[in-house]
Order: structure tokens, then C-alpha cells, then sequence
């Protein structure tokens, strides 16, 4: 993938001397000045905005005779204001410091970094090319020195037909039930940590160290498992962001055995597609809407390792109806082998609400 500013980015202190502000330094160094609470009671950070508005200017950049079509999370509400303007101002600062660290000539002022953020509220749709950015994925995982990913796709007439996935926490090697919880940031910048995943619809699914710019991409498939007795399943550290009770009794339904891998953001894609793990399960209040780019890229990765992801009543997940996914109760991805049975056992423990009298 070469020296592009997403890697650029998720470089770590360990590799590079901390002349630019990766985004470890920023975990780490995390102010209250840097946060803030959306509407949603979600945080965001400074690491959000600038990465939404590092990765626009490079896509912008890298065919500047083209529309840029950008479906992202963040847009530039909070940083407008005058009570904004001091995290703008920081954000605008980490942005050149990593451009300069990259040997870019440019230096952005804050209203272009405004620019640049809500170059991310296009509505998607089923025909053309959009890109698909989820800039800082768990962000609560991010503040709680956990695990998050830098997550962009691309849909084109509908299709997710790219996906990259930036894991600077996760380990390379087998990950314990530990890497999830707080043990995970303090490998980070370790040899070892930092994995970067990427398909290409029809080409396969691979892994490569984040931060190695010489390493070959190692090709990656989904386990073949298909005793759910060996299976390990996979969910949201948050059970505000999906129902523990829920995936434990799909799990129970099943027979599955192992206790649960608990990680935030969409490394599980990455997990299930290198085979680390069997099952991710993912059970959010029913109000809730699920957004695009927190599926994206993961769901190419995972359908190009050979697994499948679709919504709890077994149907493909659908990119082509703007921002948000419509989906019955919640999203199952597994191997092929696996995932019927889980289809199965979710009908039966979390059977779709009947639909309202007229
Ligand atoms: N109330 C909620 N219910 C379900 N998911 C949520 C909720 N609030 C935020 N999320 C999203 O859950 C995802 C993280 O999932 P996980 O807990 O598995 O890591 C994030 O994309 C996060 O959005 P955001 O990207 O705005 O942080
Ligand atoms: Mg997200």
C-alpha cells in the first residue's frame, strides 16, 4: 500500500521518532481539552476529526479531477463554533505536524481542515463510487487505552469492492482474552503490534504489520470450523453497544463452550477474517441504526477471507441505501460452516419482534 498518510498516521512512536503525532501518542496523551460528548453521548476526539480530515485530503489529492463522494462519521459542527475553536486549532496543529513528518509541502489552515471533515456528509447511495470512512472506530475503546481501527471502504455501484482496516493496538500473532481489556495499550508501539488488513473484491483478503512498509501482505482466510464446540466467539467490549445476554444465549443455543473474545471496533472483522476467531455477533438496542462505515471495510475483508456477513435473519448486508444499513436485530458473521447454525440458534433465542397490527 506504500507510504500513504493513513499509515502515516498509525505509525508508532516505537518505529519513528515521535516528530509527528501518531495516533498512540494521541491515546495516550489524551486531554479532557481533546474530547468531547456528541448529542449521542458518544465520544469524539481530536484523533477522529484529524483523521477524517488526513484521509480527505489524500483521497481529494489522489485524483483531483473527480467528485470526491466521502461517507464518513464526523462533520465539523462542534469544531465551527467559537468554543470549538481551541480543539480546532489543536487538530490543525497534528494534521501539519504529521503532513510535515511525511515530507508533504503542505500545511492546512483551520478552515480548510473544516473543509476537509465535512467533505464526509455525502449520502452514499446504489449508483456511482463512494468512499466509506469510519476515522476513529471505537472511539470508547480509543479513550479507554483499548482497541479502535481507522476503517475505509469503497462502494461503487452499490458493492463494497475495497476495504482497509488500520489496527495500530492489535496484535500480530494469536491474541489472548486479555488483548482486548487494557493490556493491549500498553504493547502498543511494541515489535509485533499493529496489523493492517485490506481486500480487494476478487482478489482475496490479507494482513500485513502496520508499520512495515518493506513486509509482503500475507494472504488471510476465515477458520475452518464447523464444530461450534471449537468455536470462539467474538462481541463488543460495550454491552451498551450489544446485548451480552443476547449473544451469550445464541452462544448457549449453539454449544458453543469457549468464553466470549471481547474487542472494541471492527478488528473483530479482522480477527474473524485471519482466523483468529469463529464468530462475531453483534446484538444493538433495537432503536439503534447501524451507520456504513462501521461495516464496510470489515464485511469486504471478511467475504473476500471466505466468510460471511449478513443481519441476524441471515440476509447480506446492503451498502447501497445511503448512510445507514436496515437490518433485522443485529449482524452474524462466521465461515459458511458456522454461520447457518447461528442463523438457526439466533431465530430461536432472539426471534424478530412481530410486525405491528395496521
Ligand atoms: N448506543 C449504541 N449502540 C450500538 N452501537 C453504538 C452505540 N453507540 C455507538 N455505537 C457504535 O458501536 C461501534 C463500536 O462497536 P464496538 O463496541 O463493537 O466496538 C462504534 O461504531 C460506535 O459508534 P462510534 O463509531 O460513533 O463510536
Ligand atoms: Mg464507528
Amino acid at each position: 500500500m506504500g507510504r500513504t498518510p493513513l499509515r502515516v498516521w498509525a505509525t508508532p512512536t516505537l518505529h519513528a521518532p515521535p516528530r509527528a503525532a501518531p495516533p498512540q501518542v494521541v491515546q495516550r496523551q489524551l486531554s479532557s481539552e481533546e474530547r468531547v460528548d456528541k448529542k449521542d453521548d458518544s465520544p469524539v476526539t481530536v484523533a477522529d476529526y484529524g483523521a477524517q480530515a488526513i484521509v480527505a485530503w489524500s483521497l481529494q489529492r489522489s485524483d483531483p479531477s473527480s467528485r470526491l463522494s466521502m461517507v464518513a462519521e464526523e462533520d465539523s459542527a462542534e469544531l465551527s463554533s467559537p468554543a470549538g475553536r481551541p480543539m480546532l486549532e489543536r487538530i490543525t496543529q497534528l494534521i501539519n505536524s504529521v503532513l510535515a513528518d511525511a515530507g508533504e509541502a503542505a500545511q492546512l489552515s483551520p478552515e480548510e481542515v473544516l473543509g476537509l471533515i465535512d467533505l464526509g456528509g455525502s449520502q452514499g447511495g446504489p449508483t456511482g463510487r463512494h468512499w466509506v470512512l469510519d476515522p476513529i472506530d471505537g472511539t470508547r475503546g480509543f479513550v479507554g487505552m483499548r482497541q479502535y481501527s481507522v476503517c475505509l471502504g469503497m462502494i461503487q455501484d452499490g458493492e463494497v469492492v475495497l476495504g482497509v482496516l488500520g489496527c495500530p493496538n492489535l496484535p500480530q500473532g494469536s491474541v489472548a482474552d486479555d488483548d482486548g481489556g487494557d493490556g493491549a495499550a500498553a504493547r502498543c508501539g511494541q515489535e509485533g503490534v499493529g496489523c493492517l488488513f485490506s481486500a480487494h473484491r476478487g482478489a482475496g483478503a490479507f494482513a500485513t504489520p502496520l508499520w512495515d512498509d518493506a513486509a509482503a501482505p500475507v494472504r488471510i482466510v476465515v477458520a475452518d470450523v464447523a464444530d461450534p464446540g471449537g468455536a470462539r466467539f467474538m462481541e463488543s467490549v460495550e454491552s451498551r453497544h450489544s446485548s451480552h445476554s443476547t449473544t451469550a444465549a445464541v452462544a448457549r443455543e449453539l454449544g458453543v463452550t469457549l468464553p466470549p473474545l471481547r474487542m472494541d471496533s471492527q478488528v473483530k472483522y479482522g480477527l474473524l477474517s485471519r482466523g483468529c476467531a469463529s464468530i462475531f455477533m453483534r446484538f444493538p438496542p433495537p432503536s439503534y441504526r447501524e451507520k456504513i462505515w462501521d461495516h464496510a471495510a470489515g464485511f469486504v475483508i471478511v467475504e473476500e477471507a471466505g466468510g460471511r456477513v449478513t443481519d441476524a435473519g441471515g440476509v447480506r448486508l446492503d451498502f447501497s441505501r445511503g448512510r445507514y444499513l436496515q437490518l433485522d436485530r443485529g449482524i452474524i458473521a462466521a465461515p459458511p460452516a458456522l454461520h447457518d447454525q447461528l442463523v438457526a440458534a439466533a431465530a430461536k433465542v432472539a426471534p424478530p419482534a412481530p410486525a405491528a397490527a395496521p
